[in-house]
């Protein structure tokens, strides 16, 4: 019995980089039934690459050999850059030249391991025959990543031996990929699947790329934030939050919280914050998983994981709510109104299950329906509803800005009325809900926010205009709704919510999270009590996702499946 080399966790001990039994050359002998994966010839150049350091010359032959791809023998050829293969033909003097034959060929960039191939029997753990390398690759279809693999059947150990070390010197050169790991998991997320899927679709990828993973299954709330504040990060190249965007938020505001900390910038104050020290990536495993979808384009956890192994990076502005002059948090998107008391009322109903309580929420909600009497100023960013022309007018004011000294920044707007719901977001917030995304006028790293105000309006009009989220409709052309590009915004909330909780005091409510005072926003996600007055600032790049430029997909991200 002979294990056959597949994707999963068991098999992976059927490859093993051990040199040592490396030593006996045999002949070349046909591969049997192992499947060719072809490689398409005129693949797009991916913008943006990273070639591997190494002393090699781009395109010069490093090494040249005879495998077996598939049932043919193969020229192949290796250079700094890739792994070009072409079929040895006519094979035998009577056979026809098959003129339409060309060469095949594998970016290293996009090969992120090399393991040598053997054949075990069952249970056998070392040794094995050799039969020759296997490169496992990520390939791109529209904006999923799948990982594939080429086997290059061979079983001279020397000639294996010489691919081998030589790929894995060029692999290791890629150096903005990570070696190690700090993964927080929430067990709870969703339908509670988070860790098997870390189990099953993730960690059998980051064991074949070599990486190590040093895992906390978070036990609580506020678990992740706790570690992230005071565990050794030296040796670490990145995090990985398993979860959804509540454990998302938890994890990137632990990380920029933590470098704030060792950068000694005071929270206590309005400051200019600091990049986080490590890149951020997000395996999805939550409900709605806006964060994930919105730099991956999809909710999959391979896709997320092959972005975190190859090193991908999207730098993404974050924003800073501050209330009292104090910090309350680093986040992505924040609603007030609607979207705040929505998430109140579902977080008083946690007895329910989770879709249950977010309908009964929602309906509740918009029964009750309340404008929020709000003084709102805001400083645009650059004067352009341009994403791109933002970002440049964004950037280039940045350079000379004193964060500090924002509040007195005499380009303040303001407005003073009734709002069913105020957004903030500085990231598109891609969604299930919402294909072209809660804040479809913002990027991931344009330097600015989406300010999105819905003035006070009858219900029928304000559900219309939650319907068109869902469509391809603009769900901005309301009379009553404004949307301004942004780089900061002041709330001052001027009614009274503790009034209105009160009212939705019943049998089953669990004690009452609102205090005297403070207002619920739906930061991320989450439910955060804030004082009346709020300053919120958005941060160009602060922190570095693991994932792809998605402007460069030619699919549509997230498709829509919906209210
Ligand atoms: N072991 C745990 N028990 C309870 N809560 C936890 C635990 N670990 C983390 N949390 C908290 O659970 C909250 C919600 O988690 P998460 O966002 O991952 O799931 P979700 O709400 O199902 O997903 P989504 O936000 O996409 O709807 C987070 O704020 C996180 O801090």
């Amino acid at each position: 019995m002979f294990e056959s080399p597949r994707k999963s966790t068991n098999v992976l001990h059927a490859w093993s980089e051990s040199k040592v039994e490396l030593h006996d050359t045999q002949p070349v002998s046909p591969p049997g039934t192992e499947k060719c994966v072809k490689v398409k010839k005129k693949r797009k150049q991916q913008r943006g690459e990273i070639r591997s350091e190494t002393k090699y010359i781009a395109d010069e032959p490093i090494v040249r050999g005879i495998f077996q791809i598939g049932k043919k023998s193969h020229d192949v050829v290796l250079t700094a850059t890739r792994v070009t293969w072409t079929p040895i033909e006519p094979e035998t003097p009577t056979a026809e030249r098959d003129v339409m034959k060309q060469e095949e060929y594998v970016e290293l960039q996009d090969v992120f391991a090399v393991k040598v191939k053997r054949r075990r029997s069952a249970g056998q753990q070392t040794g094995g025959t050799l039969l020759g390398i296997t490169l496992f690759h990520c390939k791109k279809k529209g904006l999923k990543l799948k990982n594939h693999t080429i086997h290059l059947n061979n079983l001279s150990v020397d000639h294996c031996e010489i691919w081998f070390k030589t790929l894995k010197e060029i692999l290791n050169g890629f150096r903005q990929r990570p070696k190690s790991l700090k993964v927080f998991v929430n067990p709870t997320s969703h339908k509670k699947e988070a860790y098997k899927i870390y189990l099953d679709e993730v960690a059998p990828l980051f064991k074949l790329a070599d990486i190590q993973a040093d895992v906390t299954i978070t036990e609580r709330k506020g678990h992740a934030l706790s570690v992230l504040k005071d565990c050794s990060l030296d040796d670490c190249d990145g995090v990985v939050c398993v979860g959804g965007d509540g454990s998302v938020a938890e994890v990137a505001h632990g990380l920029l919280l933590r470098a704030q900390m060792d950068a000694g910038r005071d929270t206590d104050s309005i400051f200019t914050p600091v990049q986080a020290a490590l890149p951020l990536g997000i395996i999805p495993a939550g409900s709605t998983d806006v964060v994930a979808c919105s730099v991956y384009g999809k909710r999959h956890a391979v896709t997320a994981a092959l972005h975190i192994i190859m090193g991908h990076r999207q730098p993404v502005d974050v924003c800073s709510f501050s209330s009292m002059g104090r910090l309350v948090r680093f986040g992505f998107s924040a609603m007030f109104g609607f979207g705040g008391r929505t998430l109140a009322l579902a977080e008083r109903h946690r007895w329910m299950p989770p879709s249950q309580r977010r309908e009964f929420a929602l309906i509740k909600t918009l029964a009750n329906l309340k404008p929020e009497d709000c003084e709102l100023s805001f400083i645009t960013s650059g004067g352009t509803e341009d994403p791109r022309l933002a970002k440049e007018h964004f950037l280039r004011d940045e350079r000379n800005r004193d964060e500090d000294s924002i509040c007195e920044d005499g380009s303040w707007q303001t407005r003073q009325g009734l709002y069913l719901n105020i957004s903030v977001m500085a990231i598109p917030c891609l969604c299930s809900m919402a294909p072209r995304g809660l804040a479809p006028n913002t990027r991931l790293n344009n330097g600015s926010m989406a300010l999105i105000t819905v003035g006070d309006t009858s219900r029928s009009e304000f559900i219309k205009h939650l319907k068109r989220y869902s469509s391809t409709n603009n769900q901005f052309s309301f009379s009553f709704i404004e949307t301004h590009t942004v780089r900061a915004v002041r709330l001052r909330s001027q009614g009274s919510w503790a009034e209105d909780i009160s009212e939705e005091r019943d049998s089953k409510t669990t004690p009452i999270i609102s205090s005297e005072g403070t207002y619920p926003w739906n930061i991320d996600g989450d439910l955060l009590e804030v004082p009346s007055e709020i300053l919120i600032r958005v941060h160009p790049h602060l922190l570095a996702l693991f994932g792809g430029d998605l402007e460069e997909a030619e699919e549509a991200p997230v498709k829509c499946s919906c209210i």
